[in-house]
């Protein structure tokens, strides 16, 4: 699991290392910065003898660690034109130190400093230099970046892309891209087509921990390829937890809490999972979500949809006990007595896919999550219709695992949707923090928060061959499996999983179909191979070894 800082929280570890009890001189961290980017880009742009490479220095501590850089790629045979965008006395001491050691470099063959003051001719010029060299190097802001990009560090960012998108270019970028807010993923000159965008880079080596404007989108688009590099910053820092802690999933993390089923298990040691949804125009989310349930390991399947449905599930999927329940097309409170009643038998319950939103459907709904004990997954229409629920669900929330797409849980939290896209982290905890439940709020990443630590954790896997319909309802059916799976110590640690699992699944689809036309039940069925890569990864326990080995 990788942290996910924000630049405050940056701020805070730099300056523990620093000033604090480790006492690690400033300019000791800067070094680390610049050569872990010439180190780490190396093979990226084949090799540094012989290049021509624009060094773009911001006026903060990015571009000391720039200053750092010019002076290692020299050492490997470049040539650097390094642009100081700061007045020397702006540097902080250590970027000045750096800055000093750069000018003692200096010649016109290969190291030129140029203290860019804009005039046209200094614009052609670093036009001309930018055409002619093979990279960039984006040092001009890091995490102190915020709000949108002023001149000239705009017209200089909106150089880099336009020469960058010609081809020739290699974009590298330091710490995070100019113009990417490291909290949110939010983008300089999103909203506002007069704004200056952000830099489009090709590598982000990024500094200490991830921050996670490197993840979430549109910050992720300008990122290209992330490295992290710990730069010497002490080991507690690295991985002690945060108050507002959000971290990176991933999959040594999933293979940990997976335990490989024990070889005397049967049916009911693996859980019995119910699944309690559909109405008559959506059968298929009923089946989407009994597939998902199988294929993560389910035990034993109950499928209930209502009467009218049940004449298009019965059958259709062997392995499910179905049955319909009441007399209609969709759920009403008279049938809830019934499903109260069969869940004393049953492991976990997921309700939602397909339920339709009639009012008769929230009162069955309420009714049975105040009268059941197991634990809930609540999907799609289950959310659309406990909209705004919160002092209901809240005592409850305990148990419930709530798994919303962005636009269920703006209708369930009443929070515009573009405040949720903003800083869809905060979004997240925020609710968590209200309703109690466990969240999975699904994505391009998933992030999933937990009630008892608000603790957030992000999904990088799965594509845009996923957007569509019914991929979310298999999601609902994994959960529901991985909340009875053997090992799972919470329904965090099972969300997690299962989240997981099925972004990993549909990246098996997209590696054979490409990003179009895979189904959601193709993603199911791709994920006993997922659960089969982590169980060979993972050393026999030594029960499990074989007992005579062949010569
Ligand atoms: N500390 C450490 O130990 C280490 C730190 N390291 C490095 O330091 C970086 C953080 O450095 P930092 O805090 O100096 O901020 P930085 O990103 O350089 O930018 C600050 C400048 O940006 C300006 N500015 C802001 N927004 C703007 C806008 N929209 N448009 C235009 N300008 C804007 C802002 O000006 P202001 O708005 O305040 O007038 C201010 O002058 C970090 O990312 C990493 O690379 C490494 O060396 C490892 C050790
Ligand atoms: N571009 C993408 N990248 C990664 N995952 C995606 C992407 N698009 C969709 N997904 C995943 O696919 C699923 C879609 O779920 P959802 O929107 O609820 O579908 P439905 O309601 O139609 O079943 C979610 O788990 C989501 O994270
Ligand atoms: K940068």
């Amino acid at each position: 699991m990788q942290k996910l800082n924000t630049a405050a929280q940056m701020r805070l570890m730099d300056q523990t290392a620093m000033h604090g009890q480790y006492a690690i001189a400033p300019a000791v961290l800067m070094e680390n910065a610049g050569h872990a980017v010439v180190t780490h880009a190396e093979t990226a742009v084949h090799g540094w003898q012989g290049k021509d490479v624009v060094i773009l220095c911001g006026k903060g501590n990015n571009g000391g660690d720039g200053f750092v850089i010019a002076r290692h790629l020299l050492n490997r045979g470049a040539r650097v034109y390094v642009y100081v965008l700061g007045t020397v006395e702006s540097y902080s001491p250590e970027a000045r130190a750096h800055l000093h050691t750069l000018q003692e470099l200096a010649d016109e063959e290969t190291c030129l400093i140029d203290y860019f003051a804009p005039s046209d001719k200094a614009w052609d010029r670093l036009y001309r230099r930018l055409s002619s060299s093979q990279v960039v190097i984006d040092a001009i802001l890091g995490t102190g970046f915020h709000g949108t990009l002023r001149m000239p560090v705009s017209r200089i960012v909106n150089m880099v892309n336009e020469v960058a998108a010609s081809g020739t270019l290699r974009v590298i970028a330091v710490d995070i891209p100019t113009g990417v807010n490291a909290d949110t993923g939010d983008v300089s000159g999103s909203g506002d087509e007069e704004a200056a965008g952000p830099v489009f880079a090709d590598m982000t080596v990024t500094f200490g921990v991830w921050k996670r404007g490197l993840l979430l989108y549109p910050g992720r688009t300008c990122s290209g390829v992330v490295v992290c590099d710990d730069i010497g910053m002490p080991r507690p820092l690295l991985t002690g937890r945060e108050d507002d802690g959000a971290y990176m999933l991933e999959e040594s993390d999933i293979s940990e809490v997976l335990a490989p089923r024990s070889p005397d298990s049967h049916k009911g040691t693996h859980g019995t999972v119910a699944i309690v949804t559909g109405s008559s125009d959506m059968a298929g989310a009923a089946l989407m979500a009994a597939r998902g349930a199988l294929r993560s390991g389910a035990g034993k399947l109950f499928l209930r949809v209502p009467a009218r449905t049940a004449p298009y599930c019965i059958g259709r999927q062997a392995e499910a006990m179905v049955r319909g329940v009441g007399t209609g097309d969709h759920f009403t409170a008279a049938d809830a007595a019934e499903i109260i009643e069969e869940s004393r038998n049953w492991s976990v319950l997921a309700m939602g896919p397909g339920m339709g939103k009639q009012e008769d459907t929230r009162m069955f709904l309420k009714e049975v999550i105040a009268h059941t004990s197991c634990p809930l997954v609540l999907d799609a229409d289950a959310l659309n219709l406990l909209a705004g629920e919160r002092d209901f669900i809240a005592p409850y929330g305990g148990r419930i695992i709530m798994t919303p797409h962005l636009a269920e849980f703006s209708r369930l939290s009443g929070l515009p949707l573009a405040d949720i896209k903003k800083d869809c982290i905060a979004a997240a905890k925020q609710f968590v923090r209200e309703w109690q439940v466990t969240l999975v709020l699904k994505g391009a990443p998933t992030v999933i928060v937990s009630p008892r630590t608000l603790h957030a954790y992000v999904n990088p896997g799965g594509n845009a061959g996923m957007a569509c319909g019914g991929m979310g309802d298999i999601l609902t059916g994994m959960v529901a499996a991985l909340a009875v799976h053997d090992g799972m110590t919470s329904l965090t640690t099972a969300a997690c999983a299962a989240v997981w699992l099925h972004s990993a699944a549909g990246d098996i689809c997209h590696d054979t179909y490409g990003s179009y036309g895979f189904l959601p039940m193709e993603v199911a069925d791709a994920v006993p191979r997922v659960i089969t890569r982590l169980e060979d990864s993972r050393p026999l326990p030594v029960l499990q070894r074989p007992l005579v080995t062949e010569a």
